[in-house]
């Protein structure tokens, strides 16, 4: 029987680097994790790429997606559903491999009701003052919107006492390696190293 992978959830406030960190995770040659390509009804920006960057649909095909059932979790953030969709994350993992999402915090709270054997990772920011000063830095949003964020993550940070780990998010590759970390400790946690042990003793 195939061991069932791992389904990682990285979550966090709003510009704290989810998008940043993931991208650096996948660039890797040789990322462990199958990426879980999310549904939402925002708009292609420029160089985005349909079933690479997000399947997008219309609200219309994603409500129907909802009606049967066929996310694991959606939220709506800032006007746009954004969604996970079910039967990629069941079968991959079935199949023994990692999923990671990358997705904002109330899909996490859904996630962690219906899925509570994943792997939840908090990415913090070093401090309020330097997520306010990413968000500006992005320049995605009006100073209006920053502020709501900045409110926004005040409680969001609130929830980091719910995920398995928080990761600070100081320096971009400082926090891939405590993701990498935590993700080989959860294999080990999962005796998946002594199966493979066990295995390996039979045949020889
Ligand atoms: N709940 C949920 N959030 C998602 C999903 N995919 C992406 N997000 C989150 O939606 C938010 C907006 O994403 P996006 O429009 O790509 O903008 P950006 O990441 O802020 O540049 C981010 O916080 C993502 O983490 C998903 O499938 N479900
Ligand atoms: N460790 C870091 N140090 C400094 N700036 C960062 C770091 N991680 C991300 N950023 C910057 O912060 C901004 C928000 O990052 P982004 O990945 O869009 O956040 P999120 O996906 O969480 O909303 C971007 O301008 C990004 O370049």
């Amino acid at each position: 029987m195939i061991e069932k992978g791992v389904l990682i959830v990285l979550s966090g406030p709003s510009g704290v680097g989810k998008g940043t960190v993931r991208k650096e995770l996948f660039s890797a040659e040789n990322t462990a994790y199958e990426y879980s390509v999310s549904m939402t009804t925002r708009l292609p920006r420029e160089g985005e790429v349909d079933g690479k960057d997000y399947f997008f649909k219309t609200r219309e095909e994603f409500e129907a997606l909802i009606e049967r059932d066929k996310l694991l979790e959606y939220a709506e953030y800032v006007g746009n559903y954004y969604g996970t969709p079910v039967d990629y994350v069941r079968e991959t993992l079935d199949n023994g491999k990692d999923v990671f999402l990358e997705i904002e915090v109330e899909g996490a709270k859904q996630v962690r009701e219906k899925f509570p054997e994943g792997l939840f990772i908090f990415l913090a920011p070093p401090s309020l003052s330097e997520l306010e000063t990413r968000l500006v830095t992005r320049g995605t949003e009006s100073d209006d919107v920053i502020k709501t964020r900045v409110e926004a993550a005040r409680r969001e940070l609130s929830m980091m006492n719910l995920y398995d780990y928080v990761v600070e998010n100081d320096h971009v590759v400082n926090a891939c390696e405590r993701i990498n970390a935590i993700v080989m400790a959860e294999h080990l946690k999962r005796e998946r190293v002594e199966a493979r042990y066990k295995k390996m003793l039979e045949v020889e």
